[in-house]
This record gives structure tokens, C-alpha cells and sequence, in this order.
């Protein structure tokens, strides 16, 4: 039958969003409404928004890998002054105008505008690096390594470059497109068709029954973390429809009760936008799981005893670097068997339904 929806948790939602610092903390709102009003006006206005560039904080980027300094016993991004963005740009051969490649990002509470800059342009990568007493990190390294809010900015800023990349020629006249000034939009000269960045829809839900969760793990992952069942929405489809589709097609299980909880977005591997759900395994067909191994490793059932002490055991040190790998050659040969279950880390909307289900007893309750 049809899905119930849920009543969706949007107090919930906005402490828990706030707790994985994905979002800046709320401010005044009438500040709050002068920020996004002038970043609105730099996607319109190109000629202040290229004069914005001359004084705004910088991100840097090479081949989409972010630059990344060490801070304390981690790793932090770094705003640079357009001043020290120039300088980069002159110590790797290339001339100022190149500053004016970079999009825009937002802008802060006391209204500096802040972009991403490729440095692509510049060859001699190490060059760069010695310059500015930092290295260009891989981003999937990058993610797990720095603060929620940096990682957000990064995010963000590779999500956008990589848009440009990949979106050079217009799809009409297959002529190269002209970006606007923030990088918000590309134009087709030709036909004057306008191409907006775009994510793409990814549910992703934590199965449960009863006392009980649903968790599986793909050969890319690193040995014995499972997280949840997660896909891209087909063209069409509604949450509710694209959950139910996925969780059948992976482990051929149905579910009949649906929770928003909340979304992430999500570098890896373009532009995902999360939505993550809960969701209630239908009753008698929570014994037989029918895993698709084309998708997925293993699939299994675990108690929230099982999950518990998962979160309570710390990471793996491989784990973080099991991350960074992109292809299943390069990932660990380890058997699942090998390290003990543990859960996908704490910048993950995985983790946070996981933690989520833990900790509020009544979700395994929810009515079928
Ligand atoms: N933040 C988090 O906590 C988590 C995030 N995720 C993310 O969720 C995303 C989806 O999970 P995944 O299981 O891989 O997805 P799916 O179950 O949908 O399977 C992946 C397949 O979908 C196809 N595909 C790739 N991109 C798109 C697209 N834009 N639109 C439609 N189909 C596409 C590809 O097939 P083909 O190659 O055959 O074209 C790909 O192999 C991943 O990007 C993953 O990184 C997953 C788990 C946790
Ligand atoms: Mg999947």
C-alpha cells in the first residue's frame, strides 16, 4: 500500500542541523536578511560583483583538490584576503584578471563577500603550496578531516567549480556558454539558454524494525563500516517513492511508514542533496533479506545493543583513509569479518540517523 508520511521534525531538525554545524548558527534575522540580500545582488549585478572580488575572502582550489592548512592536531580551510589570493596567482605565473574565475559562496555576518578560486591554471602545484605553507588535499581526505562548518564552505565551493568544469558548452547549441560574473548561471551566446547549477535528489534511510536496523555495506567502503541504504531519486519520483524503490531493489525489503528527519549536501561524487528518512520494514518481510550484490556487499540486521557499542568503540585510524579511496582496487582487501562493525563518521547524514535512532527509543516504535 501507500506510504504514510510522517509528521516531519522540523524542531528536531533545525537542533540537529545545528548540532552537525552544517548550517552558521542563526543570527539576527534582520542581519540574517541583509546577507542573503546582497549576495542576491551580486548574482545579479556582474560589475559589483567583480568589484566585490577585489576585497572579498578566498577559498582556494587546485584540480578541485581544496587548500587545507594544519591547525592544531587537525587540518582547517583557509580564507584568504584577495590580496594573498593575487599573490598565489602571481607566484604560479598567472596574471590578476584570473581572480575574476573565482564563484561566489555567500557572504559573512558583516557582509565581506566570499568566494572559491580554482588554481588549476597554475601547473607548479608545489610552487603554490611552499607559497602558502599548506597542502591542496584530496577532497574526500579533506571532508573527514576538518571542522563541520569548514567542510560545508568546501562542499560547496567544489560543488560549484566542478558545475563550471562540467558544464562548459551549451547543451543546445553545443557552443561554449558564458558564466555570470558570481558564477551562478551559464548562458548559451547563441540561443540564450540559461544552465543553473543543479544537485542531484539522493535518499538515503535507516530501515528499522522493531529493535532492530537495517544497515549495509558496499566493497568500497572501508572494512566493517556499514552505513544505510541511500539512492539517487529517478526522474519522476517523490521521496516516499524513491525510498521505497531503493530499500526493494537493494535488499528486497518493503517499507510502509516514512519519516523525514533532515538533508545534507553532499560533495561525493558531484552534488547530491540528502534526503534523509526513517523508515518501518513491513511486517513479514523483515526475515529473508535479498542482498543485490551489484550494489552491495552484505546487508544484515543489527540490535541496538549491537549499534550502541559500535558508537561507543572509537573509529579505526584505516577508516579515515578508507574514505579517501576511490576505486574498490585501492580500498583495504580486509574481510568484513576482519575489523569489528563500526558506523560511517560523524560528518555523514548516515551517522546522524544511526545516532538519531539510538538515542529516541520510540523511532523502532513507530506504527507499521
Ligand atoms: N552522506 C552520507 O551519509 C552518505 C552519502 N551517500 C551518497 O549517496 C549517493 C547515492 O548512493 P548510491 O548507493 O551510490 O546510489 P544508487 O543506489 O542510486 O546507485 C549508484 C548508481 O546510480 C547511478 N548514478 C550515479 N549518479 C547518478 C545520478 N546523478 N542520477 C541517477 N543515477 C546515478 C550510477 O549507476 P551507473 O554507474 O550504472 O550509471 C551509480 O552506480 C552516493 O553519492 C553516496 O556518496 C551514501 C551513503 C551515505
Ligand atoms: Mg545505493
Amino acid at each position: 500500500g501507500p506510504l504514510t508520511p510522517r509528521r516531519a521534525a522540523f524542531d528536531g531538525s533545525l537542533r540537529r542541523l545545528r548540532l552537525l554545524a552544517w548550517t552558521e548558527p542563526r543570527r539576527h534575522l534582520a542581519g540574517y536578511v541583509r546577507q542573503v540580500r546582497l549576495v542576491q545582488e551580486l548574482k545579479e549585478n556582474d560589475a559589483k560583483c567583480r568589484q566585490a572580488m577585489d576585497s572579498g575572502l578566498y577559498l582556494l582550489f587546485h584540480r578541485l583538490a581544496p587548500f587545507v592548512q594544519r591547525h592544531n592536531s587537525g587540518y582547517r580551510a583557509t580564507w584568504l584576503p584577495a590580496a594573498e589570493a593575487l599573490r598565489v596567482l602571481d607566484v604560479g605565473g598567472q596574471p590578476p584578471e584570473r581572480l575574476h574565475d573565482a564563484v561566489l559562496l555567500d557572504c559573512t555576518p558583516d557582509l565581506t563577500p566570499r568566494f572559491a578560486l580554482d588554481t588549476a591554471s597554475c601547473a607548479n602545484k608545489g610552487a603554490l603550496e611552499a607559497a602558502l605553507d599548506g597542502s591542496f588535499m584530496k577532497m574526500r581526505s579533506a571532508f573527514f578531516l576538518l571542522s563541520g562548518k569548514d567542510a560545508h564552505m568546501l562542499s560547496k565551493g567544489q560543488a560549484l567549480l566542478r558545475w563550471h568544469g562540467d558544464h562548459r558548452f551549451s547543451g543546445r547549441s553545443g557552443r561554449l556558454s558564458l558564466r555570470d560574473a558570481s558564477g551562478s548561471k551559464r548562458t548559451c551566446p547563441d540561443t540564450g539558454h540559461v544552465q543553473y547549477p543543479q544537485m542531484a535528489p539522493v535518499v538515503i534511510v535507516l530501515v528499522v524494525d522493531g529493535d532492530r536496523c537495517l544497515l549495509a555495506r558496499k566493497d568500497i567502503h572501508p572494512p566493517g563500516m556499514y552505513s544505510t541504504i541511500a539512492g539517487f531519486c529517478d526522474i519522476g519520483e517523490n521521496v516516499d517513492m524513491a525510498v521505497r524503490r531503493e530499500v526493494a531493489e537493494e535488499v528486497g525489503v518493503t517499507v510502509s511508514s516514512l519519516n523525514f528527519v533532515f538533508s545534507q549536501h553532499w560533495p561525493f561524487p558531484s552534488s547530491s542533496m540528502m534526503l534523509a528518512c526513517h523508515a518501518v520494514a513491513e511486517e513479514g518481510h523483515t526475515e529473508q533479506i535479498s542482498v543485490d550484490t551489484t550494489e552491495l556487499e552484505d546487508a544484515r540486521w543489527f540490535s541496538r545493543d549491537e549499534v550502541h557499542s559500535a558508537f561507543s568503540r572509537p573509529v579505526p585510524p584505516e577508516a579515515l583513509s578508507g574514505w579517501a579511496v576511490s576505486s574498490p582496487e585501492e580500498s583495504s582487501q580486509a574481510a568484513p569479518g576482519d575489523v569489528p562493525f563500526w558506523v560511517p563518521p560523524k560528518w555523514t547524514v548516515a551517522h546522524w540517523l544511526i545516532r538519531e535512532w539510538i538515542q529516541v527509543p520510540k523511532l523502532g516504535l513507530m506504527s507499521r
